[in-house]
């Protein structure tokens, strides 16, 4: 800091104890000088500033202007925190970051593992385990590709149907299961024991629209296919 004591006015300099000891004062003549010296007002206006050959005091502290570190200099480099060099960007570059770059929990070569065990535990908090029940024997896909193929009457009705939510709703029994799915009414009894999911969950949607569990459940599963020969008809209001 003692490069700021310079630049300032002397009554505006600290007591010299605390001051550079370079230039310490000599005797107490000296000392009282200083005290007494009348302050450098009024200040001179720009006008006079202008014209004045003897420049006016300055009050603004500026850093001095730091220097490169040479071999051949022998000053030791500033230990100021300012970017010289010369880049093009010059004092404009940005100084050296001290924030510790967050890493992720990346390891270096190979993949992020925590971040997959995390995945992996989060998976399991939400997917509500699932288990396809043990069809009894004669009940498989295949099974059931065979049946709808076999020209059986597996709609229970006489041509297409008009129903009406009242009317399906009667249709909830495992006997006699109706159920809706994407506006159409098929009968779901002959399914029930073929279904992978089990006949218990199928029921779930007997006498009442059941697209959105099974859209939930298996979106993928193609029921209009699986389905066609059970179609009982068109769900209508009213
Ligand atoms: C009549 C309409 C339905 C048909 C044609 C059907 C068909 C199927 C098929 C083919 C599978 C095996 C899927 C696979 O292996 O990827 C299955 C599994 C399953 N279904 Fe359905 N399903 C129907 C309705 C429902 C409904 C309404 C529910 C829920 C209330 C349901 C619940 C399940 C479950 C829990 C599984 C078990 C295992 C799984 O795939 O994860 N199903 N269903």
């Amino acid at each position: 800091m003692s490069w700021l004591v310079p630049s300032l006015p002397t009554w505006a300099r600290a007591t010299p104890a605390s001051t550079s000891t370079s230039n310490p004062p000599s005797n107490n003549e000296q000392e009282e000088e200083d005290i007494d010296a009348p302050p450098p007002f009024p200040l001179l206006n720009s006008h006079q500033r202008s014209s004045a050959p003897v420049s006016a005091p300055s009050f603004s502290v500026a850093p001095p202007s730091p220097k490169k570190a040479t071999n051949d200099d022998d000053e030791p480099p500033s230990d100021l925190n300012i970017a010289i060099s010369d880049s093009p960007l010059g004092n404009m570059a940005p100084p050296p970051s001290t924030v510790k770059k967050p890493n992720f929990g990346i390891q270096k070569g190979g993949q992020d593992s925590s971040a997959v065990e995390d995945m992996a535990k989060k998976t399991q908090m939400k997917t509500k385990k699932r288990s396809k029940v043990a069809l009894t024997p004669g009940h498989s896909a295949l099974d059931w590709a065979r049946l709808t193929s076999s020209g059986e009457d597996l709609r229970g009705v006489q041509g297409l149907q008009r129903v009406t939510l009242a009317e399906l709703k009667e249709h909830n029994t495992p006997d006699d299961a109706w159920s809706v799915f994407n506006g159409m009414v098929y009968n779901i009894t002959p399914y029930l024991p073929f279904h992978p999911g089990g006949e218990d969950e199928l029921m779930r949607v007997a006498g009442r629209d059941g697209t959105k569990l099974f859209m939930l459940t298996h979106s993928w599963v193609n029921l209009d296919f699986m389905l066609k020969e059970c179609m009982v008809g068109v769900l209508v209001r009213g």
